[in-house]
Parts: structure tokens; sequence; C-alpha cells
């Protein structure tokens, strides 16, 4: 450690300037954390000749990865390229090659997060990921050291800025999607494809991320049922607002007697509830474990500097298992097998909005549809709508607590009734009552 330790980038964009830039402005802290300097190596870019903003020298970078991955005077090697295939491959080799390593890969650590950790403990290197959920946010670290005695039963979380930034424009100030998707992506936050951030898929690798870890479970992916916010409307904002709802994209992981329901999608949550407070593009990730009981851990999900916090952190926890010479001895074996939980098992309540024919037993026929799955109504409004051809109402209502698979089976018989002239939205509400 004479000499202090080197890191070799892969990547120098939105996240890997900010890690440079941290790295020689909090150098003293750094130094006194770690017991060393730490300075930056060898830079791979895509385009060597791009204007970069940055204090480094020209000679730093390179457009062969050999140069970083190879390179016996880097000691950690730090993933900000993003990708999959090629990061996956470049991370190997790094980690063959005995070198720690740090990502802020969420598409890659929800798919192969399971095998890089075990090729990281094969060749007893450290592997940290805590920018790939939340970016700055220490949520990671939070719950493998800070809950390390507690069994974690649920994570719930707004994991995605982007689309957290829609829904609360569309909230608060009634705007449309696209117009508010527009500024998000002008802003930053949005990926260079938004289809990720607004599909739901950017929230549900975070997700995957999150139970694997909280859980001690190789869930995958695909296991998490997803929905974006693509077809909510500012009616239904209106709406669930007027209910005492948020409308809010939420990612949920839970377990119950060691089964887990894995998913993305809208959800209404009262306004007293602490996630239905979180605005714009922060992020917070509220954390129920059996002894702790509730926690949240909000802050920024993403942009240059606070998500390079939570790279160059990892860094420091790797650093300071160098100089105690206990690098890659966490165990990348999980605690127990996967184990998902049935459509029978996920029970919540569901708001549903519905225009019907104005006509005498419209109301009847529907609530002895709902009645005949045993299922009563919390809330249920009715409205008249204009229009010219027949008389038409807007229906409201909010279900008490049922399962996934009666309400999907009312919700297949609802779109063949006569009297239902179309199902306009349908959510799932958490949180408990507003
Ligand atoms: N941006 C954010 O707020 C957050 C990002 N992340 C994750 O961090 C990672 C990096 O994101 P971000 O910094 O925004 O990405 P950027 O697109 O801003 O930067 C990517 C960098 O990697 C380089 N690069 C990309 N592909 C290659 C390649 N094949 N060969 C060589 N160099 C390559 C680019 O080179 P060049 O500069 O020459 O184009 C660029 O410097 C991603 O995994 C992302 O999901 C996680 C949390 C938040
Ligand atoms: N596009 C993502 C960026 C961070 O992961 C988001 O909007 O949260
Ligand atoms: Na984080």
């Amino acid at each position: 450690m004479e000499r202090g330790v080197v890191i070799g980038l892969l990547g120098l964009g939105t996240v890997g300037s900010g890690v440079v830039q941290i790295v020689k402005n909090h150098q003293q802290e750094l130094q006194h954390k770690v017991g060393c300097q730490v300075s930056v190596g060898k830079i791979l870019v895509r385009d060597k000749s791009k204007h970069r903003d940055l204090d480094i020298d020209e000679d730093q970078l390179t457009v062969e990865v050999e140069d970083v991955v190879h390179n016996p005077d880097i000691d950690v090697v730090i993933e900000v390229m993003g990708g999959v295939n090629q990061a996956r491959e470049y991370i190997i080799q790094a980690l063959q090659n005995k070198k720690h390593v740090v990502t802020a890969n969420k598409d890659l650590m929800a798919l192969y997060g399971a095998e890089l950790l075990s090729v990281a403990a094969e060749n007893g290197c450290d592997l940290f990921y805590e920018a790939s959920v939340a970016g700055g946010i220490p949520v990671l670290r939070g719950m493998a050291e800070g809950l390390a005695s507690d069994r974690i039963t649920q994570m719930m979380g707004i994991v995605n800025g982007t689309t957290n930034y829609i829904l609360t424009k569309m909230e608060q100030d009634g705007r449309d999607y696209e117009d508010v998707l527009r500024e998000a992506q002008e802003l930053g936050f949005a990926e260079s494809d938004p289809t990720a951030d607004v599909e739901g898929l950017d929230a549900a690798r975070k997700i995957a991320i999150l139970a694997n870890l909280g859980f001690s479970m190789n869930v995958e992916l695909e296991d998490v049922l997803v929905r974006g916010i693509t077809t909510i409307t500012t009616e239904d904002m209106e709406y669930c607002k007027q209910l005492g709802y948020s409308l809010k994209l939420i990612g949920l992981a839970s377990r119950t007697e060691g089964r887990v329901e894995l998913t993305v999608q809208p959800m209404l949550l009262p306004h007293s509830h602490p996630l239905a407070s979180v605005q714009d593009e922060y992020n917070a990730v509220y954390v129920y474990g059996e002894a702790v009981g509730e926690t949240m851990f909000y802050g920024p999900g993403a942009g240059s500097l606070p998500t390079a916090t939570a790279v160059v952190s990892d860094l420091v926890t790797v650093v300071k298992n160098l100089r105690l010479g206990v690098n890659g001895q966490m165990t990348a074996r999980p605690l127990y097998d996967k184990q998902l939980k049935t459509d029978k098992e996920v029970e919540s309540k569901y708001f549903m909005r519905l225009q019907v024919r104005d006509e005498t037993g419209t109301f009847d026929t529907l609530t002895a549809l709902f009645a005949k799955e045993d299922v009563s109504f919390e809330r249920l409004l009715q409205w008249p709508l204009e229009n010219e051809k027949e008389p038409m109402a807007e229906v409201v209502l909010i279900t008490h607590e049922t399962n996934r698979a009666v309400y999907e089976k009312i919700y297949r018989e609802l779109e063949n009734m006569d009297v239902v002239l179309n199902v306009k939205s349908s959510y799932r509400v958490e949180g408990g009552q507003a």
C-alpha cells in the first residue's frame, strides 16, 4: 500500500466524471478514512477526442479495455460504462486478474449478479454495487450491515426518479404524461432510451437486486411482475387525489413464511404514507424488518455526484478490506431457496375506474359480480358523464382486500359485461386507508 491504491475506470460519462471529481476533491477525507492515497489510473472510453471538462491527463484515457482490466498497476476496477454483455465480460476479466470491482450497473447486476458474485468469491475479490439501486442512497449497505441482525420481510420503494418526476408533475400541475416525460429527458434523469424507465423495467431491476440481498435468495428479473406508467392519465391522478391517495410507481418485494412476491406497478398510497410525500426525482426505500420495524432510506436516486458518492463509498470499503487483508470473504451463496407466492397468496385492495351504461340495474349488476366473488367495497362513487349517443356514467371504486387471482377474474368478467362500456383503469392500493 506504499504507492496507495490505484483505480481504473470503465466509462467516464455522468457517473464516471463524478467519481473522478470526488476522488480528487475529497482526497484528504478519503486518505484519512482508508490510510493511504487513492488515485485514478487508466480510464476506458469510447471516444478519446470528446471534450471533457475534468482534471485528467490525456494519456489516462484509453480505448483498449486491456489497459484497465489487465493493467498490473490497477488495484480496483470501477465499471460505470453501462450495458450488459461487454460490461459482464470486462468485470469477469478484471476479477480473474484479481482486481476488486465496484459497479453502478443495475441492468447487469439484475441479470448476472449471482454469477458475478460467485466469480468474485472464487477469485478472493470484492464486488460491490451500492450505486446500482437508488443511486446515492446507501440502501444496500444499510440493509447488509445496518440491518444485518434482522430478518427483512418487506422492501417497498420509489426507485425510479424519472417516473416519480413525471407522476409528481401530473399530480401537482395536472400536466400530461408526454409533456413531463420530455422535460425529465431534458433534465437528464431519464435513461437515453426512457422505455426502461416508463415501462417499469429499470425499477424491476432494482427490486430484483434488493430482493436478492434483503431476502438472501436468488430471484431473477423475470420473477418481477412489471407494469409501467404509460397509460396513467391526469383523470386517474385527479380521482386518486380526491379519494385521499397519491398514485406512485412502487417496487415491492415482500416475504411471508419464506414465500416472496416481487412486483413493480403504479399503486395508490394514502397521502399520510411516508412514500406518498416523496416528490420529483427523489427515491426512497421503505424497509421493514421483523425486529426493527419500519425504516426508510431517502435521497437522490440518480445524478453524477450523488451516484458517485455510492461508488466511492464502495471503493472505501474495498480499500479498508485491502488494508485488513479480508477482501472476497463475503459469502456469495444465498441462504434460502427461491419460493414465489401464487396469485392466490397476494392480497391487496384495488382501485378501479369504469365507464358504464347509465340505466336501471347497472349498479346491481356490478355489485352482484363483486358479491359473487365475496369482494366488498371500501368506496363506491358514481358521476354522470356527458355523452350524446346514450346516457353514461363513470364509476370509481376501491375494494376491500382480495387476492390477485379473484381480482383478475372479476376484471375479465367486467370487460365482457354488456353494461360496462370501458374499464378505464385499475391499480393496486397499498399502505392502509386514506
Ligand atoms: N446516470 C445516473 O444517474 C446513474 C447511472 N447508473 C448506472 O451507471 C452506469 C453509467 O451510467 P452513466 O454514467 O449515466 O452513463 P453515460 O452514458 O453517461 O457514460 C457511459 C461512459 O461509458 C463509456 N462507454 C460506454 N460504452 C463503452 C464501450 N463499449 N467501450 C468503451 N467505453 C464505453 C462512454 O464513453 P464516451 O464518454 O467516450 O462516450 C462513457 O464515458 C450505468 O450502468 C447506469 O445504469 C446508476 C445510477 C444512476
Ligand atoms: N433513469 C434512472 C436513473 C437511475 O437509476 C432513474 O430515473 O431513476
Ligand atoms: Na444506493
